[in-house]
């Protein structure tokens, strides 16, 4: 079996590089059209964990359907590791996506649904049952990968969407929001199994959260955007010093994530059209 776990990747260079986006929606707004992002700039490196945190409507899911090349109808500047996505794409960078459901199909098992994506992304059919039963137990759903989604609570189907996402053994993960239709003590232990299965992978995580509480337990850091339309980033809160794997219980967790509702509190309402 070809299976790896990768080694820790060293955050050096900018794995994920926007420069001076902006994204304008046709046929909405006074102008005819609306302003979604205008002139976001950030760095990515790889295997770091950044969050995107800003007022609803400030552009957020529209910054991460252009990182997963799901949107091309913008300006500015985007490339991976000094090239196009495309290119990347070509040369086997792979991209996987998390949402706030699970998006799991309800006619497949647990195991089906993940082969299902490990067809698409083209690997040997010899390394399925191996990755499969990794992903599962990295994030203990071993037991439970002939169920169907619909035999199983919310949290697990949501824990088997992301088992899934790391079966591709994803370069970037994106993630819209990926906890908040859940419980907070379900979530909690959502974000322990990410964060689990990602020390496995490593794989550069972009996620987008409405919860600072969060956002601050999951990432390296964090961007705060400003409201739209047109957002834009207004601010960067680094949050490496916070050992992981992290407490929810850490003092440092609280401290910081009282900074960043203070960033989102200062930076709300600065555009008002
Ligand atoms: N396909 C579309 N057509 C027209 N306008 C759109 C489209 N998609 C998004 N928008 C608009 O662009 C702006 C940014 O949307 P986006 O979904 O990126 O915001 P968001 O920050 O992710 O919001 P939320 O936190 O509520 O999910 C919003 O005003 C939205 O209404």
């Amino acid at each position: 079996m070809n299976y790896h776990i990768r080694e820790p990747k060293v955050p050096t260079m900018s794995q994920i590089s926007l420069t001076d986006i902006h994204k304008q929606f046709p046929g909405r707004g006074k102008k005819g059209g609306w302003k979604a992002l205008d002139g976001v700039s950030l760095e990515i490196a790889a295997g770091e964990i950044v969050g995107l945190l800003g007022p609803s409507g400030c552009g957020k899911s529209t910054l991460l359907n252009i990182v997963a090349g799901l949107d091309t109808t913008f300006e500015g500047k985007f490339s991976i590791q000094g090239k196009s996505l495309t290119e990347q794409i070509g040369a086997g960078f792979r991209i996987a996506y998390v949402f706030q459901e699970a998006r799991l199909m309800p006619w497949r098992t647990l195991r089906q649904n993940i082969e299902f994506v490990l067809e698409a992304a083209d690997f040997a059919r010899t390394e399925w049952p191996g990755r499969i039963d990794k992903v599962l137990s990295l994030v203990e759903l071993s037991k439970f990968a002939d169920f169907y989604p619909l035999q199983l609570s919310g949290g697990m189907q949501q824990r088997a969407s992301i088992a899934r996402a790391f079966a591709i053994e994803p370069d970037i993960l994106l993630m819209d929001e990926p906890f908040s239709a859940l419980d907070e003590l379900t979530a909690r232990r959502l974000r322990e199994s990410l964060l689990h299965i990602w020390s496995a992978f490593r794989s550069t995580i972009l996620f987008v959260s409405h919860n600072a509480f969060e956002s601050t337990y999951l990432g390296d850091r964090v961007y705060i955007m400003s409201p739209g339309p047109g957002g834009r980033i207004k601010e960067q809160i680094n949050l490496t010093h916070i050992p992981r794997p992290r407490s929810y219980e850490d003092s440092a967790l609280f401290e910081q994530s009282k900074r960043v509702v203070e960033s989102l509190r200062r930076h709300m309402g600065e555009l008002v059209e």
